[in-house]
C-alpha cells in the first residue's frame, strides 16, 4: 500500500499539462498563464492628475486658461502664473508639473489663489507620472500566474485582449452501484440516492468548470463498458464506487476491459484506502483515471487530495496539492492509527473541534465541517491546546487561490 505522499507524487507525475489556448482576457478567470506576458501599452500613457483641482505653472495667483478633463486634454502650454482646471485622471497640461487641490484654493474673476493657511504643492505633487504603474514591454504577469479579478484588470489595462492559458481538462464522473438511483424521489429501501456524482462534479466545477456526469451505472460490466465509452475523449475520468474487494466491485475489471492500465491501488489513508489510479492511451494522449471509493466521505476526501490536485497540475499549477495550516485542537485527540487520517472538524479561527460521526458514510458531519484535521499514521495523542495540521475545505483546498471560471 502506498503512503499518501507516494501516491500523490505518482499521480501528479502521470498528469501532462493541458493544451495552451488564447482566450479573451475577461474569460480567463481561474486559468493559469502558460508563459510570461508583456504589456503592449504604458500605464499611465502620460502624466495624469491624481486629484480634482488646478494644474499650475509657476507662482500664483494663477490665471485659469482652460480645462483638462479625463478624456479631453487641454491642448495648449501653460506659461508662468497660468493654470487649468483639472480633474482626476486628466492629462497634465504641458508647462505644469503639479496640481493644487481645489480644497486648498479660492477662485475669483478667473484667478486661482492658494488659501492663506495652505502650502503650495511641490513639483510632482498629486501627479501620476507616465509609466509609473508599468511601461510597454514590461512583463505584466508571469507564466504560471492564476488569473483572478486583479489579473484580468491588469491585463486589460496593459492592452491585452487575450491571454495564453492552459485549457481546463475535460472530465467525466461515473458513479456505480446497483443500489443507486439518480434522483431522490420514489425510492425503495434497498436503494439509495446517488449523491457522489453531483457532489464530485460540484467539487470540480470551481477548478475545471465542467464535468460530464455518466452515472449512476449498475454493477454490470456491459453497462460500465457503455458508460466508459462516453468518456473516450475525456482527459480525466473519475469513477466512484466498486473500488474495493467485494464480488460486485467491478470497476477495476471494467477499466481494464476499456484498455486502461492500473498504476496503483490502495493508499494508506482513512477514509479513502481503496483509491485506484490508472492510465489509458488514446489517440496519442494519456487519460488519467481515478477510481474513488464509494463511501461518500471517502469519495470527497480522495477527490480533495487527488482529483483536484491532478486537475490543478494539468492546468499549470506547479504546487497543486492542498495546503495545510497549523490549527489549535480544542480537545484531546487520540493517537494516530495505521493510516494517515483526515477527520471532519470545525474551526472558528481560534481552535478546531472534531464533528462526528467520523464514519466514512456520514454526510451530515461532512456538511457541517469547514476543515479536515490531519492525523499522521502512528502520531502520539494530542492534548487539548496542542497544534495540529488542518486543511480548509473552502476553495478545494487552496485557500484564496481558486476562483470559479466561466467554462
Ligand atoms: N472486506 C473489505 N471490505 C471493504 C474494504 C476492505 O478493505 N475489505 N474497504 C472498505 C473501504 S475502506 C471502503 S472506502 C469501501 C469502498 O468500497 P467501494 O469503492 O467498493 O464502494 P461501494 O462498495 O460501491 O460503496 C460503498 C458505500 O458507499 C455507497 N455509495 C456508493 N456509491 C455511491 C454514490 N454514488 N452515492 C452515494 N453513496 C454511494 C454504497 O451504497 C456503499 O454503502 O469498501 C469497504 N469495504
Ligand atoms: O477508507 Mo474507507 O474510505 O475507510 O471508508
Amino acid at each position: 500500500m502506498l503512503t499518501l505522499e507516494e501516491a500523490q507524487t505518482r499521480l501528479i507525475g502521470l498528469a501532462t499539462k493541458c493544451s495552451v489556448e488564447e482566450v479573451p482576457t475577461d474569460q480567463a478567470l481561474g486559468h493559469r498563464l502558460a508563459r510570461d506576458v508583456p504589456a503592449v501599452r504604458t500605464q499611465p500613457a502620460s502624466d495624469l492628475s491624481a486629484m480634482d483641482g488646478y494644474a499650475i505653472c509657476g507662482d500664483g495667483p494663477w490665471l485659469q486658461t482652460g480645462e483638462s478633463r479625463a478624456g479631453a486634454p487641454f491642448e495648449g502650454t501653460l506659461s508662468n502664473s497660468e493654470c487649468t482646471r483639472i480633474s482626476t485622471g486628466a492629462h497634465l497640461p504641458a508647462g505644469s508639473d503639479r496640481v493644487l487641490i481645489q480644497e486648498n484654493a479660492s477662485v475669483a474673476d478667473n484667478r486661482v489663489r492658494l488659501l492663506e493657511d495652505q502650502k503650495a504643492p511641490e513639483p510632482g505633487q498629486h501627479v501620476r507620472k507616465a509609466g509609473f504603474d508599468f511601461s510597454a514591454g514590461d512583463i505584466l504577469l508571469k507564466g504560471g500566474t492564476m488569473i483572478g479579478p486583479p489579473q484580468i484588470a491588469l491585463a486589460i489595462s496593459g492592452g491585452l485582449g487575450t491571454l495564453p492559458v492552459y485549457a481546463a481538462p475535460t472530465i467525466a464522473v461515473l458513479d456505480s452501484g446497483d443500489e443507486l438511483v439518480r434522483l431522490p424521489g420514489e425510492i425503495a429501501d434497498h436503494q439509495i440516492p446517488a449523491s457522489n456524482g453531483p457532489m464530485l462534479r460540484a467539487m470540480l466545477a470551481p477548478t475545471a468548470g465542467q464535468a460530464k456526469l455518466l452515472g449512476p451505472v449498475p454493477d454490470d460490466l456491459d453497462a460500465l463498458a457503455i458508460a466508459l465509452k462516453q468518456a473516450d475523449d475525456c482527459d480525466i475520468v473519475i469513477t466512484s464506487g466498486g473500488a474495493s474487494v467485494g464480488d460486485h466491485d467491478l470497476i477495476q475489471q471494467a477499466l481494464r476491459d476499456w484498455g486502461a492500465e492500473i498504476d496503483f491501488w490502495k493508499v494508506a489513508i482513512k477514509p479513502g484506502k481503496p483509491l485506484m489510479v490508472a492510465t489509458r492511451e488514446t489517440g496519442g494522449r494519456v487519460q488519467v483515471i481515478l477510481g474513488l471509493p464509494g463511501n461518500p466521505v471517502s469519495s470527497f476526501v480522495t477527490c480533495y487530495l487527488f482529483a483536484l490536485p491532478v486537475i490543478r497540475s494539468m492546468m499549470g499549477d506547479s504546487t497543486p496539492l492542498p495546503i495545510s495550516e497549523t490549527m489549535v485542537s480544542a480537545h484531546v485527540l487520540p493517537a494516530g492509527g495505521a493510516r494517515d487520517e483526515f477527520l471532519r472538524a470545525v474551526s472558528d479561527g481560534k481552535t478546531v473541534a472534531l464533528v462526528g460521526p467520523q464514519d466514512s458514510s456520514a454526510l451530515r458531519s461532512l456538511a457541517i465541517s469547514n476543515c479536515l484535521i490531519f492525523r499522521p499514521a502512528g502520531c502520539p495523542r494530542a492534548a487539548s491546546g496542542e497544534t495540529v495540521q488542518g486543511y480548509w475545505l473552502e476553495n478545494g483546498g487552496k485557500r484564496g487561490n481558486l476562483v470559479p471560471h466561466s467554462a
